[in-house]
């Protein structure tokens, strides 16, 4: 496959696509958006956090590999860890205990809209779509201010026993307090020297910091619920957040109430518009038993498609009991496609899904059930504008409007990424999966599925990281969306 064809493709496949955006009514977007405190770590500032601590206390809290963060030592130990391997990792903490001592200690850069639903509202306000409707259970007035000041951007408000749709900055919940997470990023080669340990950051990655203060509830107002016709017309969901469910609530509440309303969402939301097709982004879930019920008894037979990174492929692998595949994906990770690959369509199967989307730095896996009214050439094109929305983010750290979306044009297609495509191409081909010219547009043909996977633009110095494949998959999902309008329109 010659890189200067997927150059060209990229181009036709964006300006397509944007032809087909204003065909959409509307998107509904929902439900985890956040205050991200970011703070970027140079090596001075990470000494400075280390010297808070007894070395050896902060080796021995390595090993017990805390799965939340209770106290500081909890954090420092899931830094060293995220850093060493130079992996994205999200760690709960439900308390505001950390919150204030990294206040008092660290402090952060600046601040900035984060949660996938606040991230992705944002981004298609951006994209100049007619209508985004924002679905935030917890808008508090801080909150309200992240998000676009634009007339397509709205979200429900209670009044009474009504509900209208507002501005963000006009439908906050007085009163409330804001979810502040922190992001710690780090950079490649950053050197680590702890308790007689010593190594270099393999790669620029961050960790997040969830707050989780024990009022947050992932839940829909029940006056918004039975106004949910208000939001009327979309022709999509895109929904996230569903991390923040706990196992037991201190009011007896479990899990299992705050899933059962999760479906009753995605199934009203079905019955206001048959034609509306749902997509789930995921996240790092450390709670295994929650990551399990979300994929089973939200996503499964529910949703229609799923966006994630590879770790969160083998994470969900592993819940469903595909051990094996689990660790091939996360073994060999970026250079696992074939794993990758796989663990892709055993979720699309498992999950009884109609696309399965992963992302990857270089390249984009993207599964389809038998029968989907796009062609895979259509697929690609939307696969093809979501790797140029998270080249222009990259690039720019933001995309305000559709012209700095188009800047990400100017980034190349990563050659590593198209290298890792051609060592996949003889599995393909060998399989029967494609001939050797289907091989060339990147379609795959199985038994039961059929698949799209392209080269992405890859950005040598990010200037930002986080929220790119909520960028990615929301930016795909919404294309895929505006052509299947189009292509019903006649067009
Ligand atoms: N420098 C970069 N240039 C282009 N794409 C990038 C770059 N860094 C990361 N990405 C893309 O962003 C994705 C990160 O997605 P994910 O781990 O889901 O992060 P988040 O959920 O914070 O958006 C990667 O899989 C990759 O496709
Ligand atoms: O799980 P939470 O607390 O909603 O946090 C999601 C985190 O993931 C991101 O949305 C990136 O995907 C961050 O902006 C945010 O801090
Ligand atoms: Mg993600």
């Amino acid at each position: 496959m010659d890189i200067q064809e997927w150059e060209q493709r990229h181009t036709d496949a964006f300006y397509n696509v944007k032809e087909a955006l204003p065909y959409l009514e509307g998107m509904f977007v929902a439900y985890n958006s956040n205050i991200d405190a970011i703070k970027h770590l140079t090596d001075k500032e990470l000494s400075r956090l280390i010297g808070f601590f007894k070395e050896t206390e902060i080796q021995e809290r390595v090993e017990t590999y805390p799965r939340e963060i209770k106290d500081p030592l909890d954090f420092m130990a899931r830094l060293l860890i995220s850093m060493r391997e130079g992996k994205a990792a999200e760690i709960p903490a439900h308390t505001s205990d950390i919150h204030e001592w990294l206040k008092e200690h660290m402090g952060f850069d600046y601040a900035r809209m984060g949660g996938q639903a606040g991230i992705i509202s944002n981004l298609l306000a951006y994209l100049e779509l007619k209508k985004v409707v924002a679905y935030i259970p917890w808008l508090s007035e801080e909150q309200a201010e992240y998000f676009v000041a634009s007339d397509n951007l709205l979200h429900p408000k209670v009044e009474g026993e009504t509900v209208t749709l507002k501005r963000p900055q006009e439908a906050f919940k007085p009163g409330i307090e804001s979810k502040v997470n922190w992001i710690f990023e780090y950079s490649k080669d950053l050197e680590v020297t702890c308790n007689g340990i010593k190594f270099k950051v393999p790669r620029d990655n961050r960790l997040i910091i969830s707050s989780r203060p024990k009022w947050l509830r992932l839940d829909m107002d029940r006056e918004v619920y039975e106004h949910l016709d208000s939001l009327l017309p979309i022709d999509g969901a895109i929904l996230s957040g569903y991390q923040m469910i706990k196992e037991q609530y201190e009011d007896g509440s479990t899990y299992k109430d705050y899933v059962a309303n999760s479906v009753k969402v995605i199934e009203k939301l079905k019955s206001l518009n048959p034609e509306l097709r749902i997509h789930v982004e995921l996240t790092s879930i450390q709670n295994r038993l929650i990551r399990k019920a979300i994929l089973t008894e939200i996503v499964a037979k529910h949703v229609h498609s799923l966006g994630l990174d590879t770790v969160e492929v083998a994470n969900a692998l592993n819940v469903l009991g595909h051990e094996e595949l689990s660790y091939s994906v996360i073994k060999k990770e970026e250079n696992g496609i074939m794993s990758l690959y796989q663990g892709a369509v055993q979720l699309l199967k498992d999950l009884s899904l109609e696309r399965v989307h992963v992302h990857s730095l270089g390249f984009y896996i993207c599964i389809l059930a038998k029968g989907h009214p796009l062609t895979l050439k259509e697929h690609r094109d939307s696969l093809l504008f979501s790797s140029t929305l998270a080249a222009a983010k990259a690039l720019n750290g933001k995309i305000e409007n559709l012209a700095e979306a188009e800047a990400g044009l100017e980034v190349p297609v990563s050659n590593k990424g198209l290298e890792d495509l051609e060592n996949f191409k003889l599995y393909c081909i060998g399989r029967k999966l494609c001939t050797p010219e289907e091989s060339e547009y990147g379609y795959l043909y199985g038994p039961d599925h059929d698949a799209v996977l392209i080269p992405s633009k890859v950005v040598d110095k990010p200037k930002a990281t986080v929220g790119i494949g909520d960028a990615i998959s929301a930016g795909a999902f919404t294309a895929m969306l505006a052509k299947m309008k189009q292509k019903r329109a006649g067009k």
